[in-house]
């Protein structure tokens, strides 16, 4: 497994005490009688105003998943209203390609293509290529599409290019066969996107039914293929209260995944599983266990259920939810 050094800044993220409405920034706060500061320029304005809409999306449909499940549906109502009037889910897809521009940290799929140099001459070699499923796909032109080596199709929720089929991952009917499957799963911050833990759960469980474990490839390929590559904001592993790299490990080794690389920076993780198993149902049950309690600590969790529907475990929404800070999202 390769890892890259974490950054200190990844247990703190920068995630201002905010309410959804108004500002976060309070006359007397930490910048009161400090000197005047340089002009920012405009790129570091709008990263900010960038992550506080990214959190903000996130935080409203968190509150929406709940208000729902409530059978709230004054407050439901309320909130697709407030997230109408922010733009909708358009305006979040704006925010995060902003958030993949090179002056934020720039395309995260460009990691995964760093990770497969050692096999690029196999790939490149292959008389049919790669098949790649990218699910929450924004542009068709980060790196792994400028590549040429995968034959990659590319869904989201929301499609906002020719190329990108608009289609909720959750609903997408399990391959036939098993030429339908896929070499390789992008979820790059997708996962954080989910509302709800259990939802999380289910995600990262149906990834495994599109992955083809019975295809034969070279070599250097066959060392890493069929594989996840997983990107989440490195608050949700380093800063949160039921989750840590530890807990992702064993949750994804139930589903018959291994680490094959990580690399952290002070805002997102990057990995990629290598789906090696077939997964062992009866030990799939992580239900929402502190790990690392604390203040000032984030609520991401994931929980798993052998059978989702006969579960024993509690619901997420009966847990006691303690106060949090917000997950980091922008890249
Ligand atoms: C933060 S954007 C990330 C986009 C890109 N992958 C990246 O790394 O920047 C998350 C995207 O995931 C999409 N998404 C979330 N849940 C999904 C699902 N169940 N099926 C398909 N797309 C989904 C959303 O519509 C959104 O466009």
């Amino acid at each position: 497994m390769a890892t890259d050094t974490p950054s200190k800044a990844a247990a703190q993220p920068d995630a201002p005490k905010k309410t959804l409405k108004g500002d976060y920034r309070k006359p007397g706060g930490i910048s009161k009688g400090r000197p005047p500061l340089a002009a920012k320029p405009q790129a570091a304005l709008s990263s900010v105003k960038t992550r506080q809409l990214i959190r903000t999306h996130h935080a409203l449909n968190k509150q929406l998943a709940k208000a729902e499940a409530d059978g709230d549906t004054a407050e439901a109502d309320e909130l697709k209203k407030r997230i109408a009037d922010l733009g909708g889910l358009k305006s979040y897809q704006q925010a995060s390609q902003l958030g993949q521009a090179n002056d934020r940290g720039g395309d995260s799929s460009s990691v995964l293509m760093e990770w497969l140099k050692p096999a690029a001459a196999q790939l490149g070699s292959q008389p049919a290529k790669l098949r790649m499923l990218e699910i929450g796909a924004l542009s068709t032109k980060n790196a792994c599409s400028k590549s040429g080596l995968f034959d990659i199709e590319r869904i989201d929720l929301f499609s906002q290019a020719d190329g990108i089929v608009q289609q909720d991952f959750m609903e997408r009917p399990y391959p036939a066969k098993d030429t339908d499957q896929f070499d390789i799963i992008s979820l790059s911050l997708v996962l954080n996107f989910v509302p709800d833990a259990e939802g999380r759960g289910e995600m990262l469980k149906r990834t495994c039914r599109f992955l083809n474990i019975k295809k034969s490839l070279p070599d250097k390929l066959q060392a890493f293929c069929p594989a996840l590559f997983l990107v989440l904001p490195t608050s949700c592993i380093a800063n949160a209260r039921y989750m840590n790299e530890e807990r992702l490990t064993n949750i994804m080794a139930s589903l018959g995944y291994v680490m094959m690389h990580v690399k952290q920076t002070a805002k997102l993780v990057y990995y990629l599983w290598q789906l090696r198993d077939k997964s062992v149902p009866e030990e799939q049950i992580f239900s929402k266990k502190q790990v690392n309690p604390g203040a000032g600590k984030n609520n991401f969790s994931v929980v798993l259920h052998a059978n989702r529907k006969s579960r024993a475990e509690p619901r997420e929404a009966k847990v006691k939810e303690e106060k949090c800070t917000d997950v980091e999202t922008s890249a």
